[in-house]
């Protein structure tokens, strides 16, 4: 019996533990016979992880920077996303658009307009139906004060040239997630991403349950801090 595909993404400031997460998701997935493809943006394909060096690296303005993030977005979605919707497996993305409206358009203060006639053209003409836009079937969102992110990743690696903004930087991101999740309430689910990794493993994991995506709650993952 084939099942339909499942396009979830996982997004928050940087520090706020999603990373911890995905893989423990997609074993859980697995576990119960799906076929699960883990992917992250900027990324997920040569010519995109080429485009994220770039972001992640080189200084450039914010229309150059939001071009070439949606650039590598198009690539992921051609060649890695779409494939493996139709196949029917469960694509587990870490970030998508959401982040670029964050970052770019709360963080870097990009306009949010130019923003949404890129996410049209990039997230349309890819499926059968003429006008269907890809959107995530469900956004994670890890929600946790910029502080307690910044204290996480204080020592824990080398900073790339978004982590190493400043915290008022983060305080943008952080609003501009919780913007964009009230434009879709019933797209996102909100994690309260301060708790110890348990509980936030226990609240995702009751996320997919209650959808009927996963049939149990799954044992423990994490453990440590
Ligand atoms: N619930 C948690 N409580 C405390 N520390 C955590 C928690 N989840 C993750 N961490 C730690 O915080 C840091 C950032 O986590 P990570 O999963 O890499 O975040 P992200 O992928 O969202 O940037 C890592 O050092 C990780 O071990
Ligand atoms: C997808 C995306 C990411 N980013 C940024 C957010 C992160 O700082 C960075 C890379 O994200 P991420 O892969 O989460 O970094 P890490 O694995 O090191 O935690 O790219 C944007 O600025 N815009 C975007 O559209």
């Amino acid at each position: 019996m084939s099942r339909p595909g499942l396009f979830i993404t996982f997004e928050g400031i940087d520090g706020a533990g999603k990373s911890s997460h995905i893989e423990g998701l997609a074993e859980a997935f697995r576990a119960q016979g799906r076929t699960v493809t883990v992917t992250r943006e900027p990324g997920g394909t040569p010519l995109a992880e080429k485009l994220r060096a770039m972001v992640l690296n080189d200084p450039m303005d914010a229309l150059t920077e939001s071009l070439l993030i949606f650039a590598a977005r198009r690539d992921h979605l051609c060649q890695v996303i779409e494939p493996a919707l139709a196949r029917g497996d469960v694509v587990l993305c870490d970030r998508f658009t959401d982040a670029t409206f964050a970052y770019q358009g709360a963080g870097r203060g990009f306009d949010l307009e130019v923003l949404s006639k890129l996410e049209l053209m990039v997230q349309t003409g890819l499926a059968q139906e003429p006008g269907f836009m890809r959107n995530p079937d469900l956004t994670v969102w890890f929600d946790l004060a910029p502080e307690i992110a910044a204290q996480r990743l204080a020592g824990a690696r080398v900073p790339d040239r978004f982590e190493a903004q400043p915290v008022e930087f983060f305080r943008r991101v952080a609003q501009g997630y919780a913007d964009r999740a009230a434009t879709a309430p019933q797209r996102f689910a909100r994690l309260d991403a301060a708790l110890d990794r348990h509980r936030v493993w226990q609240q995702l994991t009751s996320v997919f349950v209650r959808r009927g995506w996963l049939a149990i709650m799954v044992a423990t993952q994490g453990g440590g801090q």
